[in-house]
C-alpha cells in the first residue's frame, strides 16, 4: 500500500518479524529495554528467559560492536513481561537509520507500551563524574539537523502521524519515577538529569565540538538512543532513557585524556549493578500504559 523507503522496512515486513517472534514465545512483553555499550548484563536479570540470536530473527540486522552481544531476550522482571535487546545498532555500523530503529517498531508490534533505553555517554557537563547516571530529559539530534531522521520517507499511519511532536519525548512521570526510585536506592550522589546530544560517530568528538555542544546546552554526548526515541514516540510508546557517564569528554587543549571504547566498557562494568537495580525496580513499578 505504501512504497517502502529506500533503506527501511515496510509495515508488513515489521509485522512478519513480530509475528514470527510471537509464534515462538508465550510471553507478551509490556516493557522493552535496550542495553547500551557494556550494559548487556541487564538482560541477565530476566527470569524464565527465551533468547534469540539476532542472526536467527527474520529481517534483523546483526550487532558488530564489541560490548553488544546481539541477542533478543524475553523474560519477566518480578512477574512483568519484558523484552530486552542485548546490543543495539548504530549509524556508524553502516546501517540506515531505519534499520537502526527497526527493533523499536518490532517492540511496538509485540505489544510493548513502555521503552527503557540505556547508553554509554561522554560527560560534557563539568559537574558530572565518570559513573554518574543521567536521566535524559531532552535531546539534541545532530544527524537530524543534517536531514538524517528515522522518520524520513513515506509515513505509514499504521505506525504514527507524519509530524510527531518531540517536546514531550521523555515521559515526565517515568522521569519522576526514576528520580524517586534512585533516591530510595541511595543514588542521590550520582543520579543526574540532563540533555543528551547524539552524533553519528564512530570517531569521538574534537575539543571544539565538545565546547560547542556544551554551549548548545548538552550535558552528555553519545552515538545512539535519539533515533530510537523518535521512532518509539512516533508509534506512541512511553520512553525513559538513561545515560551512564563512562568518560569525561575532553574539553581542554592541555588535557592528555583521549576517549576510548575500552574505558567505556570498563565503566559499564563498574556501575552495571546499580544501573540494573534502578531499571529492574522501575520496571516493577511501571503501571501499564499512560500512568506510572
Ligand atoms: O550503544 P551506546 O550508545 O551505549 O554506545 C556508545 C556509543 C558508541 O557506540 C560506543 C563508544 O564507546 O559506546
Ligand atoms: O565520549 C563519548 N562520545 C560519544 N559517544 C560516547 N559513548 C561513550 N562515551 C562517548
Amino acid at each position: 500500500m505504501f512504497p517502502e523507503s529506500a533503506n527501511g522496512y515496510s509495515f508488513e515486513e515489521c509485522s512478519a518479524t513480530a509475528e514470527w517472534l510471537l509464534s515462538q514465545i508465550q510471553i507478551r512483553p509490556l516493557v522493552g529495554i535496550v542495553c547500551g555499550s557494556g550494559l548487556g548484563r541487564l538482560a541477565e536479570m530476566l527470569k524464565d528467559q527465551r533468547t534469540f540470536n539476532y542472526s536467527d530473527i527474520p529481517n534483523f540486522p546483526q550487532s558488530t560492536v564489541h560490548g553488544h552481544a546481539g541477542r533478543l531476550v524475553f523474560g519477566t522482571l518480578k512477574g512483568k513481561p519484558c523484552v530486552c535487546m542485548q546490543g543495539r545498532f548504530h549509524l556508524y555500523e553502516g546501517y540506515s537509520i531505519q534499520k537502526v530503529t527497526l527493533p523499536i517498531r518490532i517492540f511496538k508490534l509485540l505489544g510493548v507500551s513502555t521503552v527503557i533505553l540505556t547508553n554509554a555517554a561522554g560527560g560534557l557537563n563539568l559537574d558530572y563524574k565518570v559513573g554518574d547516571i543521567m536521566i535524559i530529559k531532552d535531546h539534541i539530534n545532530m544527524p537530524g539537523f543534517a536531514g538524517n531522521n528515522p522518520l524520513n520517507g513515506p509515513n505509514d499511519e499504521r505506525f504514527g502521524i507524519r509530524f510527531p511532536s518531540m517536546s514531550d519525548a521523555y515521559d515526565k512521570e517515568l522521569l519522576q519515577l526514576a528520580q524517586g526510585v534512585g533516591a530510595e536506592l541511595g543514588y542521590g550522589n550520582f543520579l543526574r538529569e540532563g540533555v543528551y546530544c547524539v552524533l553519528g560517530g564512530p570517531s569521538f568528538e574534537t575539543i571544539a565540538e565538545c565546547r560547542m555542544m556544551t554551549k548548545l546546552g548538552a550535558d552528555a554526548v553519545g552515538m545512539s538512543t535519539v533515533h530510537e526515541v523518535i521512532v518509539a514516540r512516533h508509534c506512541g510508546m512511553r520512553v525513559l532513557a538513561l545515560s551512564l557517564i563512562t568518560n569525561q569528554a575532553v574539553m581542554n587543549y592541555d588535557s592528555q585524556e583521549k576517549a576510548n571504547h575500552e574505558e567505556v566498557l570498563e565503566t559499564g562494568q563498574l556501575r552495571a549493578e546499580q544501573l540494573e537495580r534502578l531499571v529492574t525496580t522501575m520496571v516493577t513499578r511501571i503501571q501499564d500504559h499512560n500512568s506510572a
